[in-house]
């Protein structure tokens, strides 16, 4: 960490719908934090939207017109499109892209990192490492850019937060000092943050989630009705923490109380993206990908994504636990098979 007569200097490596969101709340609070620059810079990954280019469109109108459009940024937020420009002389980094873009990203921030800086992934998915085994987005992060890392991971619908409607969160992180610095951050007070040290758990939660909304879009594309969706939403919560506690033995059950678990879930399955997606993938029988691009403005899905890692790496680790929900949700997206086989899982769930 920098000294602390140093004004800690926040950047947002990401500017999407949660990452405009958020730039909102640390532009917001570092004005009137004491210790943090007010300056904060938002990477921006550079698009032309209708013939200008977005982050001087943010950086004139303070509005990221296309994924948080009506929603004012605090003008102390710069939006940038050099990456390495944004993220150089920075104390404190954001993470919040789509997972599929964290090793790019990576690749081209390595050696430009102030000496010292922290970092916090908001990022719902994960990733592989070389050997194909799981590695938590955070820590593909922490071990390419050698920073410490903490997630930030709760039911938080990025419009609604940044409405300033009443959401909780969930910071993992394992160094208390970090943990109480990086909530002064992000806590204001319609936005309440609660840290805890099980980090894995955590992060894992905020990606598992996505996969049980894939089912829940399934089953609302098939009018199956609240009683199925509140069924689907327990089996995956069961299956969730049953892929957790095998990959991470030490994982606490306390965890699945906070925000990051039940409450993400149970938000995710009625107002995410990956519902919605999935219910139209069963409603017209397009492709995952035409509904993405179709329905989604730019916007990207971490759920089927997320279903084929766990679906490869419980497959490659031949791990003896039973997951037919997250089995179906691959099977449903990549193996055509037809979405109405969610039901068998019905007949073969497991129990807490
Ligand atoms: N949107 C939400 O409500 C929400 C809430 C909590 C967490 N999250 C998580 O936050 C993360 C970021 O999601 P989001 O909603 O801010 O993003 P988004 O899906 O709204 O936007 C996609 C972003 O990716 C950028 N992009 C496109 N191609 C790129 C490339 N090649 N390299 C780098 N960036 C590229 C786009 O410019 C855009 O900023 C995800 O992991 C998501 O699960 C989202
Ligand atoms: O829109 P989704 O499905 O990516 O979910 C958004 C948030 O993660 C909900 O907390």
């Amino acid at each position: 960490m920098a000294s602390s007569i140093e004004q800690l200097k926040v950047c947002l490596v990401g500017s999407g719908n949660w990452g405009s969101a958020v730039a909102k709340i640390i532009g917001n609070n570092v004005t009137r934090l004491e210790g943090f620059s007010r300056d904060v810079t938002m990477y921006v990954y550079e698009e032309i939207v209708d013939g200008e280019k977005l982050s001087e469109v943010i950086n004139s109108r303070h509005e990221n017109v296309k994924y948080l459009p009506g929603i004012k940024l605090p003008t102390n937020v710069r939006a940038e499109p050099d990456l390495v420009s944004s993220a150089s002389n920075a104390d404190i980094l954001v993470f919040v892209v789509p997972h599929q873009f964290v090793p790019g990203i990576c690749a081209k921030l390595k050696g430009s990192i102030k000496p010292g800086a922290v970092g916090v992934s908001l990022i719902k998915g994960l990733d592989a490492n070389v050997g194909g085994k799981l590695e938590l987005v955070s820590e593909t992060i922490a071990s390419s850019l050698q920073i410490p890392m903490s997630v930030l991971m709760g039911a938080n619908i990025a419009t609604e937060v940044a409405q300033e409607c009443h959401c909780e969160a969930t910071l993992g992180c394992k160094n208390s000092a970090q943990g109480s610095m990086l909530k002064r951050i992000f806590s204001t007070d319609y936005f309440k943050i609660e840290v805890v040290d099980d980090l894995e758990a955590v992060e894992m939660c905020g990606a598992l989630k996505n996969v049980v909304a894939c089912a829940a879009g399934f089953a609302d594309g098939m009018d199956l009705g609240s009683n199925t969706k509140a069924a689907i939403i327990r089996i995956g919560l069961v299956e969730m923490m049953s892929i957790i506690k095998s990959l991470f033995p030490d994982s606490k059950k306390k965890t699945y109380f906070q925000s990051c678990g039940v409450a993400d879930l149970i938000t995710t399955c009625f107002g995410g993206r990956n519902r919605r997606i999935s219910e139209a993938f069963v409603r017209t029988g397009k492709s995952l990908a035409v509904l993405e691009a179709e329905m989604l403005n730019g916007q990207k899905l971490q759920g089927p994504a997320t279903a084929q890692l766990i679906y490869k790496i419980l497959e490659k680790e031949a791990f003896k636990i039973e997951v037919p929900l997250f089995v179906k949700v691959y099977q449903i997206c990549f193996e055509g098979i037809s979405p109405r086989s969610l039901l068998e899982i019905f007949s073969i769930v497991s129990n807490l």
